[in-house]
């Protein structure tokens, strides 16, 4: 999987060298590419943005060094196998489902927007060449796409066949298929006593049913207490 980075601070990319990430990429299991937009510009402030047409608050980013920043990153060739996202308070959640389709892609381009955000006209011919994908991490504000493109490479690649030395654990997690739609349960390790905090006898017990019993009322009362919105999915398993 190759992974491009198209921003005005690229720089936020290198933590990716010593992430999880990083060593998947010296494993050659990705590719990770940071490229600054700036160099696609020709003039001597290097300007990216301009005031908003129909005015407005604050900057939009030209299209013209997105368009040629495309061609060399990308090519002047359609071709529906090339993931372009692009981050956006107004995108589609990004949910752990849009995680695995993206993980069987061979090719990601992360286009991380600034000041108020892109002029469309960027995101429409991207449309027109790839398949483009408007995500949002969450109802809060960002100053930028840069956040949002870290945690969905994190969340993509730890997904990607050969990155996880325990593929099993991925079925256990929040959010994933086999988890019912439900919380992970609260979690626990030695010592069995800790500042006057006890793990759980049930835990201790060895009784593996009475401990998965355990574990599924927790995952219940918690996604009923912290997300009831995921109570009446289909997929939750409870109703
Ligand atoms: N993913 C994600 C994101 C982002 C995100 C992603 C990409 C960019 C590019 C620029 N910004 C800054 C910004 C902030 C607020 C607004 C809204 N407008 C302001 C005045 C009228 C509406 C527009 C841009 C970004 C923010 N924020 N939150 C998420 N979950």
């Amino acid at each position: 999987m190759r992974l491009d980075y198209l921003s005005i601070f690229p720089a936020y990319f290198d933590v990716l060298d010593i992430s999880l990430v990083g060593k998947a990429a010296i494993n050659g299991l990705v590719e990770i590419h940071a490229h600054d937009l700036r160099d696609w510009t020709h003039d001597r402030h290097r300007t990216v943005d301009d005031t908003p047409c129909g005015g407005g608050a604050g900057m939009v980013m030209k299209p013209d060094p997105w368009g040629e920043a495309f061609d060399e990153i990308i090519g002047t060739e359609s071709d529906p196998s090339v993931h372009v996202i692009f981050p956006a308070p107004s995108g589609t959640p990004f949910t752990q489902s849009a995680a695995a389709e993206l993980s069987s892609a061979q090719r990601i381009v992360f286009c991380c927007g600034r000041y108020e955000g892109i002029d469309h006209r960027v995101i429409d011919y991207a449309r027109s060449m790839w398949t483009v994908h408007e995500v949002s991490l969450g109802d809060y504000v960002l100053n930028g796409g840069e956040v949002a493109a870290l945690a969905i490479t994190e969340a993509v690649v730890r997904l990607v066949p050969g990155f996880m030395g325990n593929p099993e654990s991925l079925a256990e997690e929040s959010f994933s298929a086999g988890q019912d739609g439900l919380l992970e349960y609260p979690l626990f390790t030695r010592p069995v006593s800790w500042r006057g905090l006890d793990v759980p006898e049930v835990l201790m017990s060895g009784h593996h049913g009475r401990i998965a019993s355990w574990r599924r009322d927790e995952s219940v009362r918690l996604t009923r207490e912290r997300r009831p919105d995921l109570t009446d999915s289909d997929s939750s398993g409870i109703h």
